[in-house]
C-alpha cells in the first residue's frame, strides 16, 4: 500500500537517498544502521575529513566517496544529509542544506556558538518548512520515553527536581572542562526541556576536587545546577574519566513520588563460577543503541514524507544557549543567565528564579 501525499500533494518518497558526511564512531554506526535495520532509506554518498576512511565505510553500505561535503550536499543522488562530522563543522554543512531545501540530520550539538546556531534557526524560519533535526537520541529511548509519560500523565505530580549522572569511562585528551559542557551535559540540557517541557533559564558549575587522570585545569567531574522558567531545579554531574562504565542516570522527583531510568537497563546479571554480579555498558552505542535506530527511522519516515519528527533547530539553539552559559558558569563560579532570543524579536524577559549579580542589579 502507498503513502499518503504530504499537505503539497507531493508523493512520498519511495526511498531516501541519504549523504553521510563525518564517519567516524557515529557517522560509521548510522551508516550501517541505514543500510541495515532502518527500512527506507540508502547511503548513496559518504564524505569525511580523511578519504580512506570514507572508503572503508562507502564500500560497506555500497555508496560513492565524496570528498568535498558541500559537493555531497549538492549531488543528484542526494535527498536528505545525515552531519556526523565534529561540531565545529555543523554550522557550514547544515546551512548549506538548508541553502538546498534538504531534510538533515544533524548530530549534537547544533554547533559550538549560540550565533550561529541561532542563524540557522532564523534560515530554517525563512524556508517555511522545518528540515533540521538535531541528534538527542535519548527522546527515542524508550526509558526516556516511559519517564516523560509518568511526567505528561501526572503519576508523578508536579516535577519538582530533576537529578541526572552522565559518567563516560574514558574520553579523549581534549575534553576539558568547556567541551565536557558543549559535548556531554548538552544531552541532560536537552532532557531537561524535553521532560519538563520549558526552557532552562540559568546554570551554575561547581567544581569540586578533580581526579587525578584530568589533565591540569580541567574540573572532572563538575556538578552542573540548572534553573527553569518555572523555577524549578535540575542537577547534572558529569564525569567523563570514571574509568569504570557508561552510567547515565536520570531521576524526577515529584510532590507525589519520584521515577529512576539508568538503574537496571543493559544491566546483564551473570552467574558463573559460582558467582554472580553484573555488567555495565561499557560505552554510549551499547546503551543508546536502540535509540539511535529509533531516531534514524522516525527521521527517514518523516522526511520520506517531508517533514520532521523530532528535535528541531529551536531545540538545537536553545541547548547551545544553555551550553554557553554553562562555559561562563565554569569560568566565573556565578550562576548564569541563559539568554534566548525569542522568534519574533521581542526581547527575553528576565528568567523567573535567577540570582546572577548582573540580573540583581537589573532589578
Ligand atoms: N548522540 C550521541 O550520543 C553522540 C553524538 N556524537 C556527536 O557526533 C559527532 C561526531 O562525533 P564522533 O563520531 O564521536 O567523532 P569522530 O572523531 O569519531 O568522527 C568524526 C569524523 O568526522 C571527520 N571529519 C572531520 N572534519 C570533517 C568535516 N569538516 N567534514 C566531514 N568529516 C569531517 C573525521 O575525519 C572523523 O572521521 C559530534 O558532533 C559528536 O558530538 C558523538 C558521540 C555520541
Ligand atoms: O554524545 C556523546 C558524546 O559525544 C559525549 O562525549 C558523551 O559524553 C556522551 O555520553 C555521548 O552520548
Amino acid at each position: 500500500m502507498s503513502a499518503a501525499p504530504d499537505e503539497a500533494g507531493r508523493a512520498p518518497l519511495a526511498e531516501l537517498r541519504v549523504a553521510v558526511l563525518g564517519v567516524g564512531v557515529m557517522g560509521t554506526f548510522h551508516a550501517e544502521a541505514l543500510s541495515t535495520r532502518v527500512r527506507g532509506a540508502r547511503v548513496t554518498v559518504v564524505n569525511d575529513w580523511s578519504a580512506e576512511r570514507a572508503a572503508v565505510v562507502a564500500d560497506r553500505v555500497g555508496a560513492r566517496v565524496v570528498e568535498d561535503p558541500f559537493e555531497a550536499i549538492a549531488a543528484d543522488d542526494v535527498d536528505a544529509v545525515l552531519v556526523a562530522s565534529p561540531g565545529a563543522a555543523h554550522d557550514a554543512q547544515v546551512g548549506a542544506c538548508l541553502d538546498r531545501g534538504l531534510p538533515v540530520l544533524c548530530e549534537k550539538p547544533l554547533t559550538t556558538d549560540v550565533a550561529s546556531a541561532r542563524a540557522l534557526v532564523e534560515k530554517e524560519r525563512a524556508l517555511g518548512r522545518r528540515l533540521v533535526q538535531v541528534g538527542f537520541m535519548r527522546r527515542f529511548d524508550p526509558e526516556y520515553v516511559a519517564l516523560k509519560k509518568l511526567v505528561t500523565d501526572g503519576d508523578l505530580g508536579n516535577p519538582l527536581m530533576v537529578h541526572c549522572t552522565h559518567r563516560n569511562p574514558h574520553v579523549p585528551e581534549h575534553f576539558n572542562s568547556e567541551f565536557m559542557i558543549r559535548d556531554s551535559v548538552v544531552h541532560e540540557v536537552d532532557v531537561a526541556r524535553f521532560l519538563l517541557d520549558e526552557e532552562i533559564t540559568s546554570v551554575q558549575v561547581i567544581a569540586g576536587v578533580a581526579t587525578a587522570s584530568a589533565p591540569a585545569g580541567t574540573h572532572d567531574p563538575m556538578l552542573v545546577v540548572f534553573r527553569t522558567a518555572s523555577g524549578r531545579v535540575v542537577t547534572d554531574e558529569i564525569y567523563v574519566r570514571s574509568g569504570v562504565a557508561y552510567e547515565v542516570r536520570t531521576e524526577v522527583v515529584g510532590e507525589r513520588g519520584s521515577a529512576t531510568i539508568g538503574l537496571d537497563q543493559n544491566l546483564v546479571v551473570r552467574r558463573t563460577d559460582g558467582r554472580w554480579g553484573g555488567t555495565l555498558t561499557p560505552g554510549f552505542v551499547e546503551r543508546f543503541g536502540q535509540a539511535y535506530d529509533l531516531e534514524l527511522q522516525r527521521w527517514v519516515d518523516a522526511a520520506r514524507r517531508g517533514t520532521v519528527d523530532g528535535p528541531g533547530a529551536w531545540d538545537g539553539y536553545a541547548a547551545v544557549a544553555v551550553c554557553e552559559a554553562g562555559v561562563e558558569a565554569v569560568r566565573t563560579g556565578a550562576e548564569v543567565p541563559v539568554v534566548l532570543e525569542p522568534l519574533d524579536g521581542a526581547p527575553a524577559a528576565p528568567p523567573a528564579g535567577v540570582r546572577a549579580p548582573d540580573l540583581e542589579a537589573a532589578r
